[in-house]
């Protein structure tokens, strides 16, 4: 269990953490999500005291990281693949981590081919590809069986393989009962692994719940309908001014401002026959957007093939 209250963090002028309070429970792999510069990486690096908070606290299974007498028994961490001695084969590194603790060789070969590092255990880190030097530091993490991970991106680098392979250890390692904490930018693969989701926008805690309750919670921005009176319905439709049609097929539009039933009763009361009618789903990925909206620090410029209006 991490628990941080009131978490605070500033460099400077700059505020990088601003008052995060949240809990990341036991039994359930926890996504954190935000905008680049959002205070993620900063919050983790708090929770393994690599960096002191400003003002407020955070624990782990209820103390701070530091009073723990066998961290690496309590919190597992990836922060940043590369922190490795790039000189060291993979297996000594592990080796060496290993020693500050006490913990055997065995355990160092069972976290090797738990990872898929066995054929690549005796190389030196600093050959190893992106990918690799993910599952060395997963290896690293997984190394004091501890009950609390936290990992920052685990599957950047990763082949699809690979992020299969994350999505499989992590929601293994939760339905253990254990406490899973990670960041990510794949959208997609947060949905899939993650059970519970902390957003955070300029420091701040934006959502705090469960993924389904935070894509059900995202307004549905469309309806998709097939007809074939698309023109006419489209007519019909845009009488209202808050209502958009866009073409996407010959017989299909997409209406936004609008709900399935209001675009049937306007079909019925105009008699156009429809062929189909449905929400068009929201996915995670439109529910962060949404969320973030007014969080994000770093926008990109509109491409001119967006700027032009292809939609
Ligand atoms: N050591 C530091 N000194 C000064 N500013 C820092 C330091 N570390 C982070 N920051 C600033 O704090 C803010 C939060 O950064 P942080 O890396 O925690 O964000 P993040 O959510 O992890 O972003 P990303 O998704 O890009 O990894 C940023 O504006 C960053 O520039």
């Amino acid at each position: 269990m991490i628990e941080a209250t009131g978490l605070t963090k500033r460099y400077g002028a700059r505020t990088a953490v601003d008052g995060m309070t949240f809990t990341v429970r036991p039994g359930t792999v926890t996504g954190f999500l935000g905008p680049n510069g959002a205070g993620k990486s900063t919050t983790m690096r708090m929770v393994v005291g690599l960096d002191r908070p400003t003002s407020g606290t955070v624990t782990v299974n209820g103390k701070h990281y530091a009073r723990h007498r066998a961290p690496l028994g309590e919190v597992g961490a990836l922060l940043d693949a590369k922190a490795v001695h790039s000189g060291r084969s993979a297996r000594s590194h592990l080796l060496a981590q290993a020693a500050t603790h006490g913990i055997g060789r065995r355990r160092v070969d069972e976290v090797v081919e738990m990872t898929g590092l066995a054929p690549v255990a005796g190389k030196r880190a600093g050959t190893f590809s992106l990918g690799m030097g993910q599952r060395l530091g997963i290896a690293a993490a997984l190394l004091g069986d501890p009950q609390t991970l936290i990992l920052d991106e685990p599957v950047n680098g990763l082949d699809p393989e690979g992020v299969l392979w994350v999505r499989h250890l992590l929601r293994g390692l939760a339905a253990e009962g254990r406490t899973v904490f990670l960041s990510s930018h794949l959208m997609t693969e947060m949905a899939l692994t993650a059970d519970h989701l902390i957003v955070v926008g300029r420091g701040r805690v934006i959502a705090d719940a469960p993924v389904s309750e935070i894509v059900a919670r995202a307004q549905t921005t469309a309806v998709q309908v097939r007809t074939p009176s698309a023109a006419q319905l489209a007519a019909v439709l845009t009488r209202d001014p808050g209502v958009v049609v866009a073409s996407v097929a010959h017989d299909v539009l997409e209406v936004t401002g609008s709900t399935p039933p209001a675009v049937a009763a306007v079909a019925a009361a105009a008699g156009l026959v429809l062929h189909g009618l449905a929400p068009v789903e929201t996915s995670l990925e439109d529910a962060y957007m949404q969320l973030t909206a007014d969080a994000v620090e770093y926008r990109s410029a509109p491409s001119h093939a967006a700027a032009g209006g292809r939609r």
